[in-house]
């Protein structure tokens, strides 16, 4: 049994502290690293040996990783509860390349709609694209949540500084929440004669970006009238319910399309990353692709031992099945990746938060670990008093770039390079303490307990050569495929996400309620009926 051997494995490393295998191999960095394009993958400070990484390779054999693989990239329907293919890695085919599904090459679909993209994102930063009453379209919203939220705007803001200077022109915002707060603060600064909204949902029935959508067009309305004009030059959509959009008064010169198999958590590809090209250009846009490209061969073509996403996945099983560690933390060094902790919560939690194996089974095991982080530098002074010297094991995932500010646009070069070499340097320093403890620290014994480091918390480290549209592609398509490959470990589904679906449907009576069109509260528990009660007075 491999998970015995691994068990086994665990009782002597538990053993070994990190300072201790950092002390009796001076060559453990060469080899617990891997490197591809523009990202460089250390490991050395996760608490295994090559030893462990076999064992775990074994149990990669087992569970039949490659086969998973190729079936991922032959388009089968790997996502077994919806009965479809999950192919956001064929977004990122070039043009030239075939890829059959059904009968129907999809590349030349994918490729119609990046160019129907590319006609937008033109016409708006030539401002060419005119509101109802003439007036040129500065400011646009993408209306969306969850999957067509967060990785419009998480790559949005990471590429700020390779906005091209057309776009310029243009200011692009977010509105996700169902209670309306961004919506509100939005609405009062725009003008509605020069704003345009972007509905972005994959099905086009989800009500928190349908009731944002909602008011926008009331707020459009009330002032520029009710034709159908307004709907035309101030809306865009964006979904795989076409029929849907139309419904809703998106004129079909204003729909771009994405497909069943696309999930909503790896979509951003997708015309659902229309925002990212209104910020980058469709050059940008391209070369995003083409650095996850870049990945999706990597992960299909090399040996699992210099196979980035296939490393970090099995890390992070020996970490939560074999060492216990249950919790993770996201921390770039980077203030342009302040989303990215969110996007991948979503990607992982919402993909890996399954306790059902693919045979309807519960599983015997843990799964996704808790994913959460924030901003490395402001989280210093926040939470790392926990990963420092709190009780809990935590892995940490460092990300940052190498190199940032060689140009800064009309600021001072020398005075931000030096700001980012702080940052570098606070995250060696933190991945050494944490994984080095004491031992990091001139005379340590001399210290009080409460001052002392007990050191031994994992962490990996992420080094993008810089932060680019290409090298942030590579990154996202890297957790991708991390997350595909622990659930093959986990035999479990990361394509649906059943578990959302109920609260949505408790909700719809919950409103009936809110609202009086329903009084009795019979079957609801005490808890609810109270807080019902004292909401409606
Ligand atoms: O793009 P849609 O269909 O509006 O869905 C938004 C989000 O809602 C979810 O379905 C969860 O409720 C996510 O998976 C998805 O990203």
């Amino acid at each position: 049994m491999i998970w015995r051997v691994l068990a086994d494995h665990a009782d002597t490393m538990k053993e070994q502290h990190l300072a201790q295998l950092f002390a009796s191999d001076p060559q453990r960095f060469k080899q617990l690293h891997c490197e591809c394009g523009p990202l460089l993958f250390d490991y050395s400070k996760q608490r295994l040996t090559g030893q462990t990484l076999s064992d775990l390779f074994e149990l990669a054999r087992q569970a039949k990783l490659d086969d998973w693989i190729g079936r991922l990239f032959a388009g089968d329907p790997v996502n077994c509860t919806e009965q479809r293919p999950a192919m956001h890695w064929a977004l990122r085919l070039p043009a030239e390349t075939k890829c059959m599904v059904g009968g129907q090459n999809i590349t030349a679909q994918v490729h119609e709609q990046l160019h129907r993209m590319d006609r937008i994102v033109n016409k708006l930063h030539a401002g060419q694209w005119r509101g109802v009453t003439g007036e040129v379209v500065t400011d646009v919203v993408n209306i969306g949540v969850g999957g067509s939220d967060l990785g419009p705007l998480m790559v949005s803001e990471a590429l700020c500084d390779s906005a091209m200077p057309t776009s310029s022109r243009l200011t692009v915002h977010f509105a996700s929440t169902m209670d309306g707060s961004q919506l509100s603060q939005l609405l009062r600064t725009l003008n509605p004669h020069s704003t345009l909204f972007i509905i972005s949902s994959k099905s086009f029935t989800t009500i928190d970006t349908l009731s944002n959508a909602e008011t926008a067009r009331q707020w459009l309305q009330r002032t520029l009238g009710s034709n159908s004009g307004v709907l035309h030059c101030h809306f865009l959509g964006v979904s795989s319910a076409v029929a849907k959009m139309t419904e809703w008064g998106i004129s079909e010169e204003n729909q771009l399309q994405i497909w069943e198999w696309v999930g909503g958590r790896y979509s951003l590809w997708s015309a659902i990353g229309l925002p990212i090209a209104l910020t980058v250009g469709m050059d940008g846009f391209r070369n995003m692709l083409a650095g996850a490209h870049l990945i999706d061969e990597h992960f299909r073509t090399a040996s699992w031992e210099r196979n980035l996403p296939v490393l970090m996945a099995m890390i992070g099983v020996w970490n939560t099945n074999v060492l216990g560690i249950n919790a993770q933390a996201i921390l770039p060094y980077d203030g342009r990746l302040k989303h990215l902790p969110m996007y991948l919560e979503q990607l992982e939690m919402e993909s890996n938060g399954k306790s059902v194996t693919r045979n309807g089974t519960p599983v015997e095991q843990s799964t996704c670990p808790i994913i959460w982080g924030d901003v490395g530098p402001n989280a210093q002074h926040a939470f790392y008093q926990l990963l420092h010297q709190g009780t809990e094991a935590v892995t940490c995932d460092f990300i940052m770039p190498a190199r940032r500010y060689r140009e800064a646009q009309g600021q001072p070069v020398e005075e931000l390079a030096a700001q980012h070499e702080l940052a570098l340097a606070n995250c060696l320093a933190q991945s050494r303490l944490l994984a080095l403890g004491d031992a990091a620290l001139p005379d340590p014994d001399s210290m009080p307990s409460y001052k002392r480091y007990r050191g031994n918390q994992p962490s990996s480290t992420l080094l993008l050569d810089e932060l680019t549209p290409h090298s942030l592609g590579a990154l996202i398509a890297l957790y991708e495929h991390k997350v595909f490959v622990q659930s093959v470990i986990w035999n479990i589904n990361p394509f649906d996400q059943w578990g959302v679906e109920m609260g949505k449907r408790l909700a719809v009576d919950t409103l009936a309620q809110i609202r009086g069109e329903r009084e009795d509260l019979e079957g609801v528990d005490s808890s609810t009926a109270g807080l019902l009660r004292r909401i409606l007075g």
